[in-house]
């Protein structure tokens, strides 16, 4: 007897973390070895990740050690995993579902879950970043790995900087952790998000603009906090990269005598770069420059709104026509952006 219960199968495409010290040298080597993170020639590039990893290890080993040994995002993304396809079974409850992560740079590696999601034979799969702003650096090098590998795909989300839910999930946590915060006074709001380096923006990566969106959308809802800015962090590598620096802000927060309430914008759950690099190493260089307040807004996690918005983006991906999408289905990156696959091969007419 044959099960006729459609199946739908939604991939989350993640960085990935190591699982232990052993683990930390192997996963910096796959990142740097990505041509999407270090754009050199193949042998150079090679040789480059072999020599970056390695000296890098030690302090990054030192990092991970902080949070147990290795990075918590897969544990995290699990359970986002599980809270989405609770949220999308409630839509389609006569579905089969099943909700994969699928991480770029450490297991379970993008390639073995395209294999695994292939032999389940779905009848749709949608690929959802966990990178809400679109990179050539994130998404498209996620998207790339899994078409290489054959894995299914029937719709793709590219990205969702200004979906309605992801909006109101950030503007309520904001409001929520600065309340719980006792309301701290004289508040500067530092939107803090991954960096990249200035040549890949330049060459087209619409990460910033769709970064900017975000905090614009995000500003609307919240007018009592007038004071704010966007910074970004985790600079790499002697390249120049956009700014200013989640330390430069912090230091003219400090110098300008604000608090901080500080939200990572573009990190949907908790790692490296949000407990070590916000929590210690900000946190200190805050204290250091006689910041009273330093308080840091959780990432989204599994705040309820914002499964309700990873569930909206997979229906009305499922909803439309199929091919990659942006947000709710329109096509919002700006000609200029030219990185973006929502735009779908259309001419880039700057
Ligand atoms: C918005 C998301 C991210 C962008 C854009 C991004 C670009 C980017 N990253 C590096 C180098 C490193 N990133 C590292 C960790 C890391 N990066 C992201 C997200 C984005 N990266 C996440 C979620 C994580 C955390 C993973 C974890 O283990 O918990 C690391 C490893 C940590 C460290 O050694 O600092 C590196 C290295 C580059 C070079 C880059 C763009 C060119
Ligand atoms: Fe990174
Ligand atoms: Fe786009």
């Amino acid at each position: 007897m044959g099960d006729a219960r459609r199946k739908l199968a939604v991939v989350l495409f993640n960085l990935g973390g190591p699982d232990g010290p052993d683990d930390v040298r192997p996963f910096l080597r796959n990142l740097f070895r990505d041509p999407a993170i270090i754009r050199a020639p193949g042998l150079i590039r090679e040789a480059l990740a072999l020599l970056i990893s390695t000296t890098r290890a030690k302090e990054a080993r030192a990092n991970y050690a902080k949070m147990g040994g290795g990075s918590p995002l897969l544990p995290e993304t699990r359970k986002q995993a599980e809270a989405l396809k609770a949220e999308l079974q409630k839509a389609f409850p006569d579905h089969e579902i099943g909700v994969w992560p699928a991480m770029r740079y450490w297991h379970p590696l993008t390639e073995d879950v395209a294999d695994e999601v292939s032999a389940w034979a779905p009848d749709e799969c949608v690929l959802l970043p966990l990178y809400p702003q679109f990179s050539t650096t994130t998404t498209a090098s996620s998207l790339k790995r899994w078409r290489e590998a054959g894995g299914p795909e029937t719709r793709t989300v590219c990205c969702y900087p200004t979906e309605p839910a992801f909006v109101d999930a950030h503007a309520a946590l904001i409001r929520k952790t600065w309340e719980k915060a006792g309301r701290p006074d004289n508040v500067r709001l530092l939107f803090s998000a991954h960096g990249l380096p200035k040549k890949v923006i330049e060459d087209g990566d619409p990460y910033q603009w769709q970064v900017e969106q975000t905090v614009g959308a995000v500003m609307r809802q919240l007018p009592e906090f007038p004071d704010w800015q966007v910074c970004y962090q985790s600079r790499v590598g002697p390249l120049e990269w956009i700014g200013p620096s989640t330390e430069e802000a912090i230091e003219g927060a400090a110098k300008d005598g604000r608090n901080i309430l500080l939200s990572p914008i573009a990190f949907v759950s908790e790692h490296i770069e949000t407990l070590v690099e916000l929590d210690e190493e900000y946190g200190d260089l805050a204290r250091e420059h006689g910041v009273t307040s330093y308080v840091r807004v959780p990432a989204l996690g599994l705040d309820a709104v914002f499964i309700e918005s990873l569930a909206t983006l997979v229906k009305s991906a499922l909803a439309g026509a199929p091919g990659p999408r942006c947000d709710t289905g329109g096509r919002i990156c700006p000609a200029e952006w030219c990185g973006c696959p929502c735009r779908n091969g259309e001419p880039v007419t700057a």
